[in-house]
């Protein structure tokens, strides 16, 4: 316990007033408040336990770290307590709201240089201190950076932050899926050899480009295409042409946190010597610069709020004009997310792939990129191969899918559970931790810390729970909760100039990205969606990747590219006489299906021309009648190495599954035998 008690927070809903909302995310509902006894004004994001039964461990979590740290840029818990299904966590109260709200009400092309200087030092600040005290952040973003009226800056959100002291469990936790797609680093999606504090270096990369831009690169994509680009592109940067208002030390420093290897990304310690951070000023600047004129927090959230709704309605039309595209798109070139794909479904119907201008973070590193030394420029880009000439076939292709496959996080569903709704936890369900959590009826989620009161919660729990939770009827509405990230799509604002609150006019984006995917406020739907949708069955077959769904119409209209083709006999070469592994066979025999599936829908389509238009039924029925029992013959064909491909896919995936259960062992072991080398000497 770190912190010095200077006052008592009760830990009784019946001291408390809850005002206005001031904040909404995937989990929480954050409320201004009074703390009567203190005559003080808090912020208590109220969190429904019953709703969050996926993420109680997230929530200790949280509630835990807020506890602990003692640091002015980090929001830290003053006192938390259950009452009926709710967890309180009381907070200082951050008048400014967070940057990303800011950004959405005010400054949709992102802030100047010196006030992005300024908001990163204080929030580098906060990382150097959680990183020196072994905490992953985790989910840092501009949504997450909160200002006070007086401009003071900090940092937000642990619930997704993890300990790299933790043992067992937790450190398996780190070789999970957790943050936000945009501001997720390449090693977090990887999951191959887990990640470090080094991933918070990539997130704060990306919250630089978000601060200046008003939006996350990629953030207009829905989450498995960031998730292909952030692992296949060049990292994402400022750019020479479209980014000259920015200095050069700031387009370095970005370059420095974006780089694909994580130990070539500096410290937080190290980066914040960074000449760029030399123009950061005063808290007392960023409230004159960034806050003057502005509407109360409330007020702001509730206009962004009421934009959000009316964007969705229209988004909703939209939907439902684009919905045969959307489809497409997406069982062809991305294939169906088996948990939400109604969010998918909705999103990528939302997107105008090949009428948006592109952003600089969306078009090839090697154009754009600035600040790469030469060395980190030839290796990025060697890695990046393919992702240089995906991108500059256009950032928008949604088909180019063969080459991103191989590339591919082996379990991405898997992965990406911390972040989306996906049905399975972090955690084991049979972990201690987890079942202490189910039992959160009788658990109190106080915080143990010197600066939370000490007292019982249960105790206030049980006398307080009738009139806490009709406050909660009153204060949560039931019917909706939205997605983290930006509150505003980038389209929310009309096209023509916005007034904004306090009589100011905004100037609009002159090419904003349609649509923020990195989380807008959307509706959540997904536990839902779980249920096998219709496109499942009119897709045909559908190979599955572990959870993730693959159908054989995924591959590129345009033809095989790297079919393995026998020059002599024209045919396929059997890849076992080739002794390739099965991940390079894999493609190639897709490709083969690929390329006879479109023959044969090219046969029966002149077939039904020529019966058509001859009138000579007789003479042709015959040949057709041949030629359907020979496509029946390639359909039964097809499905055996569909099966094949079936069984050679589920193996690999055990096999790695196996191999990386094997080296956690091995390390597990190597400690072991140092620890007793150890100890005999
Ligand atoms: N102490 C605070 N003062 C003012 N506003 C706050 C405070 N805490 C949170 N907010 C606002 O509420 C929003 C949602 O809060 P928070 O991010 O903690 O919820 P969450 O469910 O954990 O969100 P996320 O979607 O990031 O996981 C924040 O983005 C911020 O705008």
């Amino acid at each position: 316990m770190e912190h010095t008690l200077e006052k008592r927070y009760p830990v009784n809903p019946k001291d408390y007033k809850l005002y206005e909302e001031i904040g909404e995310g995937v989990s929480a509902t954050v409320y201004r408040a009074l703390c009567i006894p203190l005559n003080e004004i808090v912020a208590i994001k109220v969190l429904d336990l019953e709703k969050c039964n996926s993420d109680l461990d997230g929530i200790r979590r949280e509630v835990h770290t807020m506890s602990l740290i003692d640091h002015p840029n980090l929001l830290w818990a003053l006192c938390s307590f259950t009452t009926g299904h709710s967890l309180w966590i009381v907070m200082p109260y951050m008048a400014g709201g967070s940057c990303l709200h800011i950004m959405k009400s005010a400054y949709p092309e992102g802030f100047e240089e010196p006030v992005i200087a300024t908001l990163l030092r204080e929030v580098l600040k906060a990382l150097v201190y959680l990183h020196a005290h072994g905490h992953i952040h985790r989910d840092v973003k501009a949504g997450n950076i909160l200002i006070d009226s007086d401009g003071a800056v900090k940092l937000a959100d642990f619930g997704v932050s993890a300990s790299m002291f933790d043992a067992g469990d937790r450190q398996r936790s780190r070789n999970t899926f957790v943050g936000t797609p945009c501001w997720m680093a390449p090693e977090v999606m990887q999951q191959l050899h887990g990640y470090d504090f080094k991933a918070d270096i990539w997130s704060f990369g990306i919250t630089a480009l978000e601060l200046a831009h008003g939006h996350a690169p990629f953030s207009k994509y829905p989450p498995m295409k960031v998730l292909l680009m952030t692992l296949q592109n060049a990292p994402p940067g400022l750019d020479y042409e479209r980014d000259k208002r920015f200095s050069k030390s700031f387009k370095e420093m970005v370059a420095a946190c974006l780089v694909k290897d994580p130990k070539k990304r500096p410290t937080s310690e190290k980066l914040l010597k960074h000449q760029f951070f030399k123009n950061a000023r005063s808290y007392d600047y960023l409230a004159r610069t960034i806050l003057e004129g502005f509407a109360s927090l409330g007020e702001r959230f509730r206009v962004l709020k009421t934009k959000e709704a009316d964007l969705l309605v229209e988004n909703k039309a939209l939907y439902e004009d684009k919905e045969q595209l959307s489809q497409k798109e997406y069982i062809r070139g991305i294939s169906a997310w088996n948990f939400n794909l109604e969010d998918l479904k909705s999103q990528a119907a939302l997107i105008h792939d090949y009428d948006d201008v592109p952003n600089a973070e969306d078009r090839d590193g090697s154009n754009g990129v600035v600040g790469l030394s030469p060395e980190r420029m030839s290796s990025e880009m060697a890695s990046n191969s393919i992702a240089s000439s995906s991108q500059e076939d256009g950032p928008n292709d949604l088909h180019d899918l063969k080459s991103s496959l191989a590339s591919f996080p082996i379990k991405p569903l898997q992965a990406l559970k911390g972040c989306f709704d996906i049905g399975e936890d972090d955690e084991d369900v049979n972990s201690p931790n987890r079942k202490g959590v189910n039992q959160s009826g009788s658990e109190p989620f106080v915080i143990k810390s010197s600066r939370a009161m000490d007292q019982d919660a249960s105790r206030n729990e049980g006398e307080n729970s009738g009139q806490s939770s009709s406050l909660l009827h009153q204060a949560i509405p039931e019917h909706k909760k939205f997605l983290s990230g930006p509150l505003i799509p980038d389209n929310a604002f009309s096209p023509k100039k916005v007034t904004g609150n306090g009589d100011r006019d905004f100037p609009q984006p002159k090419f904003q990205s349609e649509h923020n995917y990195s989380g807008p406020l959307l509706y959540r739907q997904r536990r839902e969606t779980n249920s096998p949708s219709p496109e499942d069955a009119s897709e045909g077959a559908v190979v599955r990747r572990g959870r993730f769904k693959v159908t054989s119409a995924e591959l590129s209209p345009k033809g095989p590219t790297n079919c393995i083709l026998n020059p002599v006999t024209g045919g396929s070469t059997n890849p076992a006489s080739l002794n390739l592994s099965p991940s390079a066979v894999l493609p190639s025999l897709q490709c083969i299906l690929q390329q006879n599936t479109i023959q044969r829908e090219e046969i029966v389509r002149l077939i039904k021309h020529l019966e058509q238009t001859s009138g000579k039924l007789g003479d042709f029925t015959e040949v057709g009648i041949n030629d359907f029992l020979q496509i029946a013959h390639s359909s039964s064909r097809e499905k055996e190495l569909q099966f094949r491909l079936l069984q050679l896919q589920q193996s690999i995936g055990n096999l790695v599954e196996e191999l990386q259960r094997q080296k956690m062992k091995n390390a597990q072991l190597e400690k072991q035998l140092n620890a007793l080398a150890n100890n005999k000497e």
